[in-house]
Order: structure tokens, then sequence, then C-alpha cells
């Protein structure tokens, strides 16, 4: 499998942050992990026109219907349109920010599923639900919650973000990341008969100066990065030490 470097740009970026993708590119050339951008809506087709074999393109969010009277809403027909060939879904800012729950990011996925595009669906604990050890249940539900039935490894990338690892610059100790992801793999295991190919992607304060630890983790699978992936030198730091995992 090959492992994946994912962006997520969050509410950040203007026409003239697409140099550091051109930098990005002009510094890893030929990397031996995928590389993908998310965005925002409004740099996707911008972002889509530098797409190559190597870096790929994505959506943050979409509506569940295919069109209609959304305001300000998006659909993975339009993503898909635009150049996107992946959707971020469920981040626990869209939880927290518009009170999304897990059947309606199940929703999500399977529109995302039903454009020929790739869900990539957040899990990940609070830092009280941690405290109280309540991680693998929490992340249990999620999952069982947030993965529609139709879901294969070709078209499902799951993300583990803890919520207090994101933005902050800690991170859980690679034990605690290796517990959580041979969970899900395990919990995939009894639903799907190809959950051996699922990437399963690390995100919260990933730097270059972390990924080479982190990647070494078993079943890891790449990483979901945001601050980190705003910057070439940073994201590319990162792209490096995963080609070389
Ligand atoms: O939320 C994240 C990616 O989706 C992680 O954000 P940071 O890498 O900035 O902690």
């Amino acid at each position: 499998m090959r492992k994946l470097a994912a962006g997520n740009w969050k509410m950040n970026g203007t026409e003239a942050d697409l140099a550091e993708i051109d930098a990005l590119m002009a510094a890893h050339p030929a990397p031996h992990c995928e590389m993908l951008i998310c965005p925002p809506a409004t740099l996707l087709s911008r972002m889509a026109a530098r797409a190559t074999s190597d870096l790929m393109v994505g959506g943050q969010d979409c509506h569940p219907k295919v069109s209609g009277a959304h305001t300000g809403d998006i659909s993975a027909a339009m993503l898909a349109d635009a150049g996107a060939s992946h959707v971020i879904l469920g981040h626990s800012e869209r939880r927290a920010d518009h009170g999304e729950s897990d059947s309606l990011v199940r929703l999500k996925a399977e529109a995302v599923h039903a454009a020929g595009l790739v869900a990539i669906i957040c899990v990940g604990e609070t830092e009280a639900q941690r405290d109280a050890g309540q991680t693998l249940d929490v992340i249990g539900a999620q999952l069982a919650g947030s993965v529609p039935d139709g879901a294969t490894a070709l078209r499902t990338v799951i993300a583990y973000e803890p919520v207090w690892a994101i933005g902050t610059g800690r991170t859980p100790t690679t034990a605690e990341i290796a517990e959580v992801h041979g969970f899900l793999r395990a919990r995939l295991a009894e639903r799907f008969a190809d959950a051996s190919g699922f990437r399963l992607l690390y995100g919260g304060s990933v730097k270059p100066s972390n990924a080479a630890e982190i990647f070494a983790v078993p079943n890891v699978d790449g990483a979901l990065v945001g601050g980190a992936s705003l910057k070439a030198a940073d994201f590319g730091g990162i792209v490096a030490a995963l080609s070389a995992a």
C-alpha cells in the first residue's frame, strides 16, 4: 500500500499560497508516497490544475445531497467536478462547530462514494474522554456510526485525530497511537473483508520533527496534517519522512 501524506488547509489560503504547492512539487518531484492537499473550496480548481499522479486534491466537507436548495453547501459531485479525488468528513472541527453527528457523516460518506471519490473519515477522542479511559469506546462508536456498510479500502481512509492533539503541539505516545490504530484495524476487520487495505492516517500536531517516529508505528499508513501542511518546507519534511518509512 502506498502511504498517504494528506494536508488539510482548513480555513486558510488564498491565491498567493499556491506558490507553496509549486515549491513542494519542485522539492519533491517523485515522492515514494502519495500527496493530497485539501484546500478551502475557493482554491480547489486552481489547485487541481497543479495535480499530478503524485499530488491529489480534495475537499474538506460536503453536503449529503447531490444538488438542491442548500445555500452555502457544496456536493461531492461538485467537488469531483472541481478536480477533487478525496473529501475529508467528520473532522472534529466540523463535529464541534457544526454539530455533525456520526449518522450525518455516514450519509456524507455515502455521497462521496456515489460521486466516485475517496472519503477520509475522521475519528478521535477529547482529552476528557481519554482521561476517563473512554478512548476506544468513543472511537469504536464513531467508527461504527460514521463508516457506511458499502465502504471499501479503495474508497475509504480512516484518520485518527485525537481532539486534544490538534493544533496543540501535543501528541499521543507511539504506544497510544499503536493501540488506537490496531483497534481501528481490528474493528474494520469485523465488518469489511478488505480491512487490511484501508489506509489509517494519524493526525494531530504532525511535524517534520516527529513524523518519522509516528510513521514507524504499526498500522499508521500516513498522516493528516493541519498547520504543517501550509508551508512547503514543513509538509515536504513530512513527505520525506513518509517516503523513507
Ligand atoms: O486537524 C488536523 C488535520 O486535519 C491536524 O491539525 P494540526 O496538524 O495543525 O494539529
